[in-house]
Parts: C-alpha cells; structure tokens; sequence
C-alpha cells in the first residue's frame, strides 16, 4: 500500500482555557488585581499550550496567530490601524496605563467613549467587535503584536500556519456610515500584502486566510470585491488557504476557482454534498482542507462515516487532501478531562477541542498508514457511535406521541389580540407606558459563591433555597422602592437562561468546565441534549409563587423560549432541529400552563436567539422562521386571554424579520433598540407592527447611568411610530452583567420618565 501525507490541521483552538484561566486574568487585570504582564502571561502559556497539543497529536501545523485577548476581529481593526478616531484622546486619570488599556477601551468603552459595536458571529453565539469605519478611515499595518506571536509558534515548531480574517470579510462585517465601505478595499489590501511580504520573510509556507462571508448571499459588487482585493495578492507570498466555513459554498465555485490562492478549505459538516464538485472544480496545483470533524457541536465523529467520505477522493488528490475541523474550534469548549461527573456512557459519545484534535490525527493516520494503524481508536469510537445510536435513553415513547399528536393542540390564542388586551387590561389596571425589566437583576459575587457552595456540596438545597428567597426578596423590595409597575423576581437562583431549564429538562446533560467564549470574558456553559425532551416536573413555579407574593403588583414568570434553549443548547445531530424545538415547546407550554394555574397573570418567554437562528442564506429562512415561530405559539398559546404573554429579543437586526415576529403574537415585546438609537423601531412603526411594544431605552452592557433627558427624547421618538397606548418602558435587556448601584439610579431615572411622560400626557 503506498503511503499518503495528507496533512491535519485546526483552523482555531478555544481561547478561554480548560478552566477559564483567561477570564480570570482579564477580570484581574480590569479590578486592577494583577499587572499586564501577568496578563500577557497566562496569554502566552495557554498559547503554548495549544500549539502543545497540536504538536502531540501530530497536526501538520500548529496554527498560529488563532489566540485574542478579547476578539480576533478586534484585533484586525487593531492590527490594520482601524481603531476609531473617537478613541485617540488618552482618557483623563490614567496616569500611566497599562499598554492594554487603550485595546480594552475599544471593546468595553471608557470614561469618555462607549464600547464600540458588539454583534453575533454569522449563525453562532459568538460576539465580535464591529469595525467601525468611517471616510477618513486611513488603514496603516501594526505587526508588532501579530509577528510576536508568530514568532511564539515559530519557536515551538517550523510548521506554522497563521491565521487572517480576510480583507473582503473583514470589510464585509464592518460598518461604515455615510460611505460605500467598497471605497475602503483597496487601502486594506494594500496593507494586507505588506504583511504577506513579512511572513514570506518569516519563511511561513502557508497562510490561513478566513472568507466566512462566503456562506452569505454575496451581490455582485462583493463578488467583485474579491477578484480586486485578491489581485493585490498575485506578489511574493506565503501559499493561501481560502478558508469558508458554517455553508455550502459550491454555488460561488466558478467565481472561487479564479481567485489566486491555492487551496480552499469547506465545511463537510454543514454540507457534505459540496466535496465531490470541490475535487472536480479546483485547478490542479490546489489543495482542498476538508472540514470532517464537527467544530460547532460536540458529538464524537463517526470515524467510519468520515472515512467513507473521503475514500472516493483519496486517490485523486492524494498529498492535496488535507482534513480539518468543519470551522474554528472556538465553539467548542476545551477538554473532557476535567468531566468527573458525567455519565460515563454520554460522556463516551462526546469529543471536546482535545477530544476532536485526537479524531483528526486517528483520520489521518488511517489515510496515511491504512486502517489496521488505528484498528484498536477505531474499535472504540465505533463501539461509541453504536452505543449513543441504540441507547434507550434518547428514545421516550410518551414525548414521541406527544410529538406525533402536535396537529391536535393549537397553535393559536383563543382570541384576538384586541380582545385579549381588553381581559389584561381589566386584570392588571396598568398605568399608561408601564414601566417594567427584562428579568434578571445582578448576579452578585454572594450569589455566585452561594451557587458554587451549593454545587460543591458545603452547603445544603435549604440552606441554598433560603438564600436565593432572600436575594429574590431583596430584588422585590428594590423594585417597589423605584416604583417600578411590572415586578420580576431577578433570576438569582439562574446560573444561566439557558443552562437553568437544560439543568430540570430530560433528555439533557450539563457539564462542569465546558466553557465557551460568548464575548470578551463572558463564556456560557450549553447544556446537551442527547435524547427526546420533556418536563419531568415544574421548573419555575415555587419561585414565581413566592415572588409573587411578597408584592401586590404583578411579578412576570419568566421562561426561555424553545428556539433560544435549542440555539444555545448542543443540540442533537440524530434528528432535525424543528423536532426538536417542537419537543421543548411542549415542555415549555406545560410550565406556561402550571404558572398560570399557580395564579401568575403575565408570563415571559424569552426568544434573544430567534433570530440567531435564521439560516445564513435566504432561500432556507422562510421554513426556519414557520417552524420557529409555530415552537414559540405552541408555548404560549396554552395561555387564557387574561395572561398576558410577553417575549424579549436582543443582540440581532430584528428588520428582516418583522413579520415574524409579528406573527408571534405575543401580548407585549420588550426589545434592544437604544444602541441604534431606536432605529429597529421605526421599521416596527413603518411595518405597523400590531402588539405592545416596550423599546429600550438603555443599553445595559455599560455600567455609565442613563440620564433622563437621554431616556425620555427615546421614548417620544418611539411616540412617533407607535401609539402611545401600545409602548412600555424598559431597558435593553437584562440586567445580570451589572451592579446594584447603577441599576438602582439607572431605573430611578427609567420611572421618572415614564412618570413625567404621563403627566406631560395628562
Ligand atoms: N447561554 C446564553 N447565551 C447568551 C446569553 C445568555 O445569557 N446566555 N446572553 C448573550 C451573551 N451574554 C452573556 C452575558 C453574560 C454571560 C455571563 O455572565 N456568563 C458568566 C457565567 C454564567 C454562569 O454560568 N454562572 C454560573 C457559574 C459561575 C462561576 O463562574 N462560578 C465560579 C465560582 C463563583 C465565582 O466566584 O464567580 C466557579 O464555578 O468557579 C453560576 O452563576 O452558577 C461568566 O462568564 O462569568 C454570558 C453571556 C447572548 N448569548
Ligand atoms: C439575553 S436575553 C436575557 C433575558 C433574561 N430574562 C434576562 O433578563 O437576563
Ligand atoms: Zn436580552
């Protein structure tokens, strides 16, 4: 048998480390704790550690220049001189700031500044930092930081790959006002290829450069984008490695195959269909990365499956396969090792970052040496697979003729809006603009420590339930105190949203350290679903009961809807989404139904993920948002018309949806607006959307209090677009990132508005 060299590589490790050792530091560095060279430190050692693995594993390249200390697309802006001119004035007080702070700034907003832009990475709950582009944006290189931690990995080993956000998708993902970011492209590329001349020095052979903005739909002029940037590209250089990911990219095959590169990588996870046209379409002299191992979930591959994906086109391509991840591995959290707890049979089923950097040294041992070289990995991972495919714990009879029964409930409110307005109205007797929030109040470091006792076992689930009641109590009693309408009791006894229902539901698993990086040194721990979901028992109703009967105002259950628990959960690969999602929306409707039996009168179904959802190309929106928006009406419309149902959404361009949403029908939407100045609300007014509508009125990601005035001019903008009967106020989002103190003067000010605003009205 001849021997094959295909290589293996990753295209990104996680950043955060197995324990979170990189929020810790960041947390330190910003409280001042610890010095930017011990930040800088735990930086370099976890990249050391990441090449490590690569290295032991036998990857053909460590890759490099994969590693943020709070976002890769941050660092581009860094990189090519972009940060914004607001940004240039040194803040006052800073005598003699850490060279960190300046970057840190960018991202978190300063005395001065506001953070710039944050937004979700295509389909995924990953944020990154928009680049914020303007017509005196003039680009000019700064390699130092790059081409140190190129020099890093070059000492670790001679086979580095660093990585680039490409320039067209660089320029794609910013914004830009005023100007045709297009007119920007040319200065970019430039810089671009200053840096291709240093790694060429550096005697790099191959250069990752990423065009995620490949699985969009791309108009003509970024196609053409393309063909210009990249003809800067035709110079002396590293070998390019066009890098797509999350799609099919084969409909831009013609267009691709022109560009001067030499290779492309493709995600074979999303769309396996695309590798044989792939082989068949590339020049010769081109490599294809093949992305076999799943980067955004966490089942262990199928090894077998894998293998017979590839046999066809080994022969062919021979050295020019290379195999890889499907995408970056920052979806995935770090390592299994530290799962003490887990089933031992589901955590079989399961491959971490580690975990998925082994398979693909198995895979390409097989291809190079033959299978009998890896007959004992494959007997194991076979004896996995069929293990996870005939386990009667993914299977529940009841929820599958619950399932197949869906046609019998109705998906519909019993009345019409108007009509169900009339109920609430005389149920609630709300004043005119209600001023409510959006459900969770500071996680404290009380809470925090309480929640890490309880697990580790120091204290007892009474001692725990008391001191959540009392951190309950103490959120009620602020809240009368600020003279708020609409109560909510705070979410203390919430690790996360989503984490909290996977945590009560069967059919999940949770881990303890499977960590991944949300934004900045936020991270979230999704729960896995691996088998048919259902409720066992209810999950929110105690506590909902209790809130509610400290005060006499109304006090909201408060519920994750199904898309957002089946968008930030892992979710199973054996089955479609839309079953899925349809198994949650039951359980989430019979917790709908007890809160209300319990006496709870209006009910929040949270949806921030609804349109994170939304596939990326748009000829497969129309059936993700009919199947999505039929989970969530089956959640609520167990509701009697005397419930007022309320929904939240954030993080996202809503625009596009509108109708959706609409369709939704929920009583009242409460919805992140103020950081685009409410912009998102005229596209509500303009499509007349039909329900009650709170807009935010601040932004809660940053610590600074909103003033009144600021808050006020908001709500009369929103007064102009929607009617007044129909408009709540309320801030952005919830309120668990912040502290009490600024919470406190922050919904102050909110009421005052509303109470000024009603006397103004009077
Ligand atoms: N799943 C999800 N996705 C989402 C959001 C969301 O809320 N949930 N919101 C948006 C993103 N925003 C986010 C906002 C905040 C955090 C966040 O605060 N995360 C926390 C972790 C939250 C958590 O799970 N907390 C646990 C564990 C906390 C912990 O670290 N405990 C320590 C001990 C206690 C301590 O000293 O802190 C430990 O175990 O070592 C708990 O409360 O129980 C963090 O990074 O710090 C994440 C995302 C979009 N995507
Ligand atoms: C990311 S949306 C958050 C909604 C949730 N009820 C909260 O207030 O935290
Ligand atoms: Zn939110």
């Amino acid at each position: 048998m001849t021997k094959n060299n295909i290589k293996a590589h990753i295209l990104g490790y996680p950043r955060v480390g197995a324990k979170r050792e990189l929020k810790f530091a960041l947390e330190s560095f910003w409280r001042k704790e610890v010095s930017s060279d011990d930040l800088q430190n735990t930086a370099k050692n976890l990249r050391a550690e990441h090449w490590q693995k690569q290295q032991e594993a036998g990857l053909a390249f460590i890759t490099s220049n994969d590693f943020s200390l709070y976002d890769h697309v941050l660092d581009h802006s860094v990189l090519f001189g972009a940060q914004p001119k607001r940004f240039n004035k040194k803040p006052f007080g800073e005598a003699n700031p850490a060279p960190e702070n300046a970057y840190f700034a960018l991202a978190r907003g300063n005395l001065e500044q506001p953070a710039m832009e944050m937004t979700k990475w295509f389909d995924t709950n990953y944020h990154y930092i928009v680049p914020e582009l303007a017509s005196d944006t003039q680009f000019s290189i700064n390699v130092h930081d790059f081409l140190s931690q190129l020099d890093e990995a070059q000492k670790i080993s001679k086979n580095v790959k660093p990585v680039l956000l490409g320039p067209v998708s660089f320029l794609y993902l910013s914004k830009a006002r005023g100007i045709n970011k297009l007119d920007l492209l040319d200065g970019l590329a430039q810089q671009y290829v200053y840096l291709l001349q240093e790694l060429q020095l550096r005697k790099i052979e191959w250069l990752q450069v990423d065009e995620p903005i490949f699985a969009l739909d791309l108009d003509d002029a970024w196609l053409k984008a393309f063909d210009h940037a990249y003809s800067w590209f035709r110079t002396s250089r590293p070998k390019l490695l066009l890098t797509t990911y999350f799609a099919n990219v084969s409909r831009y095959q013609a267009f691709i195959t022109n560009l001067p590169v030499d290779g492309i990588h493709i995600d074979l996870v999303r769309a396996p269909e695309q590798l044989g046209p792939w082989v068949n379409a590339i020049p010769s002299h081109w490599v294809i990365s093949a992305g076999v191992i799943d980067g955004r979930n966490i089942w262990r591959n199928d090894l077998d499956k894998t293998l017979a994906l590839l046999d066809p086109w080994v022969k062919r391509l021979g050295d020019r396969l290379w195999i890889a991840p499907s995408c970056s591995l920052l979806h995935t959290p770090v390592t299994l090792a530290h799962e003490v707890k887990l089933d031992a049979e589901i955590k079989s089923w399961l491959a971490f970052a580690d975990e998925k950097i082994i398979e693909l040294s198995i895979i390409a041992k097989a291809l190079n040496n033959g299978v009998d070289s890896v007959a004992q990995e494959l007997a194991i991972s076979r004896a996995a697979i069929a293990s996870r495919n005939q386990s009667n714990r993914v299977h529940d009879a009841n929820v599958k003729a619950r399932i197949a029964a869906l046609n019998t409930l109705n998906e519909n409110r019993e009345s019409t809006f108007e009509l169900r307005a009339k109920a609430q109205k005389a149920r609630l007797n709300l004043p005119l603009l209600p001023t409510t929030t959006i459900g969770s109040f500071p996680q404290t470091p009380d809470i925090r420590a309480a929640r890490a006792a309880y697990k580790k076992g120091d204290i007892s689930q009474a001692k725990y339930d008391a001191e959540m009641e009392a951190h309950i109590a103490y959120a009620i009693a602020q809240q009368e105190e600020i003279g708020l309408d609409v109560l909510v009791h705070g979410e203390a006894e919430r690790n996360d949203m989503v984490e909290f229902f996977g945590e009560q539901l069967a059919g999940y698993a949770f881990t303890q350290n499977g960590w991944v990086q949300s934004y900045g040194s936020r991270c979230v721990k999704p729960p896995v679903i691996y088998g048919d979901v259902h409720r066992p028992k209810a999950m929110t109703v105690g506590t909902a009961s209790f809130a509610q009967s400290l005060s006499s105002r109304p006090v909201k259950g408060m519920l994750t809807g199904p898309i957002t628990i089946l968008q930030w959960s892992f979710v199973r690969d054996d089955q479609p989404r839309e079953t899925t999602a349809m198994q949650l929306a039951l359980a989430i409707r019979d917790e709908v139904e007890d809160l209300q039996k319990a006496g709870i009168a209006i009910i929040q179904i949270d949806e921030p993920a609804l349109r994170e959802g939304l596939p990326l190309q748009k000829a497969a929106w129309a059936q993700y948002l009919a199947w999505a928006v039929k989970a969530f009406k089956l959640s609520a419309s167990i509701a009697r018309d005397d419930t007022q149902i309320h929904t939240h959404m954030c993080y996202a361009e809503f625009n596009d949806i509108l109708p959706a949403i609409a369709a939704m029908d929920a009583d009242v939407i409460t919805i992140e607006t103020s950081r685009s100045a409410m912009e998102l609300l005229d596209a509500f007014g303009e499509f007349s959307y039909p329900n009650d509508i709170g807009p935010g009125v601040y932004d809660i990601h940053s610590p600074r209090v909103p003033s009144v005035e600021a808050m006020e001019k908001l709500m009369k903008r929103a007064f102009d677009v929607v009617p007044i009967e129909r408009l709540w106020i309320n801030p952005d989002c919830g309120l668990k990132t912040r502290g009490w103190p600024e919470t406190k003067t922050a919904l102050e000010n909110m009421v005052t508005v509303a109470k000024s605003l009603r006397e103004q009205l009077a």
